[in-house]
């Protein structure tokens, strides 16, 4: 996208642009959910800043995020994960996707609820499992039993991610349908909360 594009983009979005203030709208749910192919779309559509956090954990660590778990384990890498979200949220408004588990942690849901409007994608087990299938890049997917693995982790946290302000299931369709759709919600939850920043 283009400075001239996402200027274009602004100008067709302003009312949720202005609704929205300075907070971010931050992407949760589980690995294959789309968190980070949707939060960029969105980010384009309405010409803000697009960051993936476990995109910014490789960045400042320089590892990837399986080698991470390896050299230092799963706390240190949710320690890392928490300052990390909580700096990208310092500033806005700008689109962030989270990692998968980032929204498990207590004072990351209340950094999310103080500068941004949460949005919970939320899809099924077979498509999870067809959308995770693709790259071998999570380190708690590395199980003779992935599908398990998922299941147990959907039981677990979608009680959380319910906590979300805004739920938009998603299901076998384009990312552009779904975008759209993440969009209309974000707008309707805006105007009915009418919180400005
Ligand atoms: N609506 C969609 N249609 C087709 N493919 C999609 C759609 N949404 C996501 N994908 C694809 O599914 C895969 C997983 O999506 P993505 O990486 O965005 O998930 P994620 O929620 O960010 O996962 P993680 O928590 O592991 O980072 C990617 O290959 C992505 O391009
Ligand atoms: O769901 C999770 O706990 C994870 C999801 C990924 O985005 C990465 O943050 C990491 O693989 C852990
Ligand atoms: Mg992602």
């Amino acid at each position: 996208m283009n400075a001239q594009q996402a200027s274009a983009n602004r100008t067709n979005h302003a009312d949720l642009l202005q609704k929205l203030g300075q907070r971010s709208i931050v992407f949760v749910g589980l690995m294959g959910a789309g968190k980070t192919a949707i939060g960029r779309k969105v980010a384009s559509a309405l010409g803000l800043p697009f960051i993936d956090s476990d995109h910014e954990i490789e960045g400042v660590s320089r590892m990837s995020i399986p080698e991470l778990f390896a050299a230092y384990g799963e706390p240190e890498f949710r320690a890392l994960e928490q300052r990390v979200i909580a700096r990208i949220l310092e500033t806005g408004p700008k689109i962030l996707s989270t990692g998968g588990g980032a929204y498990m942690n207590e004072e990351t849901r209340a950094a999310i609820a103080a500068h941004g409007v949460s949005v919970w994608l939320k899809a099924d087990l077979d498509l999870l499992m067809e959308r995770v299938s693709k790259k071998q890049n999570r380190p708690l997917l590395r199980d003779p039993d992935p599908r398990g693995v998922l299941s147990r982790l959907i039981d677990e946290r979608y009680p959380v991610y319910a906590q979300a302000d805004i739920t938009v299931a998603t299901r076998d369709e384009t990312k552009e349908v779904i975008s759209s759709e993440v969009i209309e919600a974000i707008t309707h939850h805006l105007k009915s909360s009418g919180k400005v920043d």
